[in-house]
Formats: structure tokens, sequence, C-alpha cells
């Protein structure tokens, strides 16, 4: 059961938001490999592997605090496109080239859990969900006993119509209780196959954190804050299920007229 509210930061600048996230992020690493010794994010598309980048490639100031210590990370992906790797639809190509391409040979290697196309015969996604909820049971499950993973971090971003991950409005995969991978093969947005984290999974996660800029994002966070038909949609369900392990990053456009008292820096 979810205990708390969600925190939303409203930031004046792309730099801001960046040096803040970094800070969050590498917070999280640092309880994450004082918990188990490595740190297991998930990342979504869009433009978050972007400003993760802008995160994480900024200089640091030299404590292990500030340090992103690549080579204890374990980058999985909460959503990805049924397409090759090297596709340009894909999320595994933009968060390498955008961030683990560029990444200093003296802050480490991260492992990358790619969810891999080549690795199926046919085009059923579902077969893909499969494999890769098996990558996670063997990364998560053997080492944990557990039933659902718990990612230290889950790192997201929000469509204009409320949906993350792989998870549209109104799409009976909201109602997924077991799977910890699913297959979407009729996605509103394109491509249309894709394999996306279930609610369960990413509602367990240690941290989950949203990306949200700009104003094109206003009215769907007022809806997701203020509104109670909101209350439905895939951002708000996590809101709902994770409560104040929920932070979300956006700027002064994306949040302008919603009215929710946490805001300012971390
Ligand atoms: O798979 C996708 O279609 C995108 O990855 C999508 O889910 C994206 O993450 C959100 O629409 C937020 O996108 P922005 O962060 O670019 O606004």
């Amino acid at each position: 059961m979810a205990t708390g509210h969600p925190n939303l930061h409203s930031f004046a600048s792309s730099d801001e938001l960046a040096a803040q996230l970094r800070v969050y992020v590498l917070r999280n690493q640092t309880s994450a490999l004082a918990r188990h010794g490595t740190f297991r994010l998930a990342v979504s598309g869009g433009s978050l592997p972007t400003v993760l980048a802008k995160a994480l490639l900024a200089t640091s100031n030299g404590t292990p605090e500030d340090t992103p210590q690549f080579s204890k990370w374990h980058i999985f992906f909460a959503d990805e496109r049924a397409v090759p790797l090297d596709h340009e639809d894909s999320n595994y190509r933009l968060l390498n080239d955008e961030l683990v391409s560029k990444i200093p040979a003296e802050l480490g290697t991260p492992v990358i859990h790619p969810i891999d196309k080549n690795h199926i015969e046919d085009d059923d996604p579902q077969e893909l969900a499969d494999l890769y909820q098996e990558d996670l049971m063997r990364e998560f499950a053997a080492k944990d006993s557990v039933k659902v993973p718990a990612f230290d971090l889950i790192l997201l971003g929000c469509g204009p119509d409320g949906h993350t991950c792989s998870l549209f409005p109104g799409h009976a995969l909201l109602r997924e209780k077991d799977a910890w991978v699913a297959a979407e093969t009729n996605s509103p947005k394109p491509p249309p196959k894709r394999i996306t984290l279930t609610l369960p999974v990413v509602t367990h996660a240690f941290n989950i954190a949203f990306v949200a800029t700009g104003a094109g994002k206003k009215d769907i966070l007022k809806q997701i804050f203020d509104l109670e038909e909101g209350s439905s949609l895939p951002s708000a369900l996590v809101n709902q299920g994770a409560g104040d392990k929920v932070t979300w990053f956006t700027d002064h456009p994306a949040v302008d007229g919603v009215s929710f008292p946490r805001r300012g820096s971390l």
C-alpha cells in the first residue's frame, strides 16, 4: 500500500533540472550500492535519455556521492519497441546514442539489458516479453527470492495522453497483476508492437521518477494532479500505487496552473 504523496518539483531551466536529477539519481545509486552492491535501474525512451545524459555526463566534483560508478550499474528498459536494436525506433539505440556511448572509460561500463527482437524468430512481442521477464528473473528472483522485482530506480516519461512506459489510458494491460513484463500489440502511438514493465513492477521499485517538461505537458499534469478524472491515467496510477516513492521533475511551463503543494528544489 502506498504511503504519502508524490513529490513534484519544477525547475526554472533545463540546466537546473539536470543538476537536480543528477543529485537524485546518484543518491539512489548510493543507497542501492549500500543495499546490494549494484544499482539496478530501468529507463524509458522519449526525451528521457537525453536529459539523463545531460545529468550524468556533467563533470563530477570528485566525491563518491557525485560520481556515477557505471561498472556497478545494470540498466534495464521500462519499455521498448519490438524493433531491431539498431532501428531508429529502438529505445536501446536511443539510450546508447545519447548516454552509454558517451560515458568516459574511467567511469566504467554499465551492463545493459536490451529487449532484443533478434532473439525471437517470429514477430510475436509476447515472446519478447517472456524472454525479458526471464532476464529479470535471473537478475532479481534468484538473488532475492522475490515475487515482484524491486528496481532501485525507474525513470519514466509521461506522454501528453498520460501514458507511461507503454501503458496507455484505458488499456487492459493496466489491470495486469501477475506478469512482470507484458506485450502491447496495438499501441495507439506508433510503433504498435511494444514490450513494457507492468504497473505492479513499476510501483514496487524503491523509487520512481518522472521527467516531464514543456507547455505540452501542462494539461495532462493538471489532470493527473488536480482532477478526479485524471485518476485512471497510467501516470496517475503510478502516483497512487507508489505514493511518496514518486518524484516528478518538471519545468515551470509544464506545471503552469497545476495546484500541487510540494514544489521547489529537492
Ligand atoms: O515509447 C514511446 O512512445 C515514448 O518513449 C513515450 O512513451 C515517451 O516516453 C513519452 O511520450 C514521453 O515523451 P517525452 O519525454 O519525449 O515527452
